[in-house]
């Protein structure tokens, strides 16, 4: 996969604009993706086992908002036999044509159907498998509800929810120490200050993090049986919720 360094946030600029999935940060997410968020190859890795585990013949997969195709190829891996079709989906162009490339470089029998568009307007069926990973936390809050709503009609009983996201804490002083050790893991990965200010800046607007109870009693509300919280370094998380 593209592993070219992430430098977008290190020039000072006057304006910063809302941040966006667009060309240049689809040329450089691989790096930008592994530096800022703690975890990030063990949850994909373990995306592939949770496919394995739960991923029943002749249903669908679903990854939403899939930019290179990381979680995909990780449960493509684990599902070779079981006629199984991919949904893979993002609304950046510049990913999709990326994710297609990074497909293509590996042989396998699962097809993936890759889409650019809207993780709103895919209608979901036959899921065993639906993997948001840090993707929810980008749609408006209050277009969340009916996405998680979707996404249980459109799972089998049994079939498997993955949400990963960036969360935030109603406790001041946890938000606070947590959320210093995670620029400390910026800082450790190479971002200068400039870099993770100016980039704070591009994300305030767009990327707007729920806490774990309210992932949770989302989830609840709209009738999954079962629900943990299976990762969390930091203020990252990764939860599953079963139907
Ligand atoms: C943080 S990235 C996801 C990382 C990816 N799932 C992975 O595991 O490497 C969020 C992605 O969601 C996509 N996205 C955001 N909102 C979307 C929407 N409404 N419909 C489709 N894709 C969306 C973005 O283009 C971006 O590629
Ligand atoms: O919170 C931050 O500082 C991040 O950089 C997080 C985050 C994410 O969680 O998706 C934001 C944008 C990029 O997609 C990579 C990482």
């Amino acid at each position: 996969m593209n592993a070219s360094q992430d430098t977008i946030y290190a020039q000072a600029s006057e304006h910063i604009s809302d941040f966006q999935f667009d060309n240049r940060v689809a040329g450089v997410f691989s790096d930008m993706i592994r530096r800022s968020v703690p975890g990030y190859t063990q949850i994909i890795n373990t995306i592939g086992d949770f496919a394995d585990r739960f991923v029943k013949p002749d249903t669908q997969v679903y990854d939403l908002g899939c930019s290179l195709g990381a979680a995909t190829l990780s449960i493509r891996r684990q599902i070779q036999g079981r006629d199984c079709r991919i949904i893979a989906v993002d609304n950046s162009e510049s990913m999709v044509t990326r994710c297609q490339e990074n497909l293509n470089a590996y042989v396998s029998d699962t097809e993936v159907e890759l889409i650019c568009g809207d993780i709103r307007d895919i209608h979901i069926e036959n899921a065993s498998l639906v993997v948001l990973n840090f993707t929810l936390q980008f749609l408006p809050p209050e277009d969340r509800e009916a996405l998680i709503a979707k996404i249980y009609h459109g799972l089998n009983p049994g079939g498997l929810l993955v949400l990963s996201e960036k969360i935030r804490f109603d406790d001041a002083p946890i938000q606070s120490v947590l959320e210093e050790l995670h620029l400390d893991f910026k800082r450790a990965n190479g971002y200068s200050e400039l870099e993770i200010s100016q980039k704070r800046s591009a994300l305030e607007n767009v990327m707007k993090p729920d806490t774990l109870t309210l992932h949770q009693q989302r989830l609840t509300r709209q009738g999954f049986s079962h629900f943990s919280l299976w990762f969390q370094c930091f203020n990252f998380s990764s939860m599953v919720a079963i139907k």
